[in-house]
């Protein structure tokens, strides 16, 4: 059985005291009475400080991006093994924002799940497709694509240390989610792509979905059979939100 899994994606948001009261709540919530996982990916320079307070519960942390290189001089980069030092567990790569805004092209991408395996850190693959393509019919072609590049540089095996988040660009951060049933499709577009590769990988990889998931629709998507859980974004910013979200996991 696969396990289920929720990840908060703070983005650019959060300091010091908001950070802490959100994690005091998320834990007194949630710790130790999870037997799924849950994760928080925050800005790199509370790393410390939420490593610190995550450390003796359940609940990971992790990083929303890392360099693809190992070390140099490569100015305002942070490496895997910086992200190691921090205990991080997870790291997003190749967001739709750092796809969109920061150039990152799948060659990149496939890059930096390398750097982060290498380091011992679980990459989160996000992939997915633009407003455009998908009206283009072009959704399948596109996330095939994403994929091919992270199997072709590190093998499908590879994906046995990865979690791979679908998050249709059109999704995020709008209040439009896809329904059940056309993350559903994706889900099953994806594992059975990999399936022809790989039964044994297929199977176990955690596939989540984001894209606008908030307390009172996690509990259909999650009810989808390829649905492991979600990345959530804005809802993870507000204890209630992403508590409830954690929830519905069991439901
Ligand atoms: O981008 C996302 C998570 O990585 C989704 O963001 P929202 O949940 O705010 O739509």
């Amino acid at each position: 059985m696969r396990k289920k899994m929720v990840v908060g994606n703070w983005k650019m948001h959060g300091n010091l005291l908001e950070n802490k009261q959100l994690l005091d709540a998320v834990i007194s919530s949630l710790d130790g009475l999870h037997e799924d996982l849950i994760a928080v990916c925050v800005p790199y320079l509370y790393l410390p400080s939420v490593q610190n307070q995550l450390q003796s519960s359940s609940i990971a942390w992790g990083a929303q991006n890392v360099s693809q290189y190992e070390k140099g001089a490569y100015t305002g980069e942070v490496s895997a093994s910086m992200l190691s030092d921090f205990r991080c567990q997870y790291v997003i790569v190749g967001h739709s924002e750092r796809r969109m805004l920061f150039g990152e092209n799948n060659n990149v991408v496939a890059e930096k799940f390398v750097a982060a395996q290498n380091a011992g850190i679980i990459p989160i693959l996000c992939v997915g497709e633009t407003l455009e393509q998908r009206e283009a019919y072009n959704t399948e072609q596109v996330i095939e694509q994403q994929l091919k590049s992270v199997i072709n540089l590190a093998g499908i095996e590879s994906l046995n240390k990865a979690v791979i988040a679908y998050e249709p660009v059109w999704a995020i951060g709008t209040g439009i989610t896809a329904s059940p049933e056309q993350a559903q499709d994706v889900h099953t577009f994806i594992r059975e792509g990999l399936a022809k590769q790989n039964s044994n990988v297929a199977n176990q990889v955690i596939i989540l979905y984001g894209g606008s998931v908030k307390g009172s629709n996690a509990s259909e998507l999650f009810a989808m059979p390829d649905i492991d859980g979600g990345l959530i974004g804005g809802a993870s910013l507000i204890a209630n939100d992403f508590i409830t979200i954690c929830r519905a996991l069991r439901h």
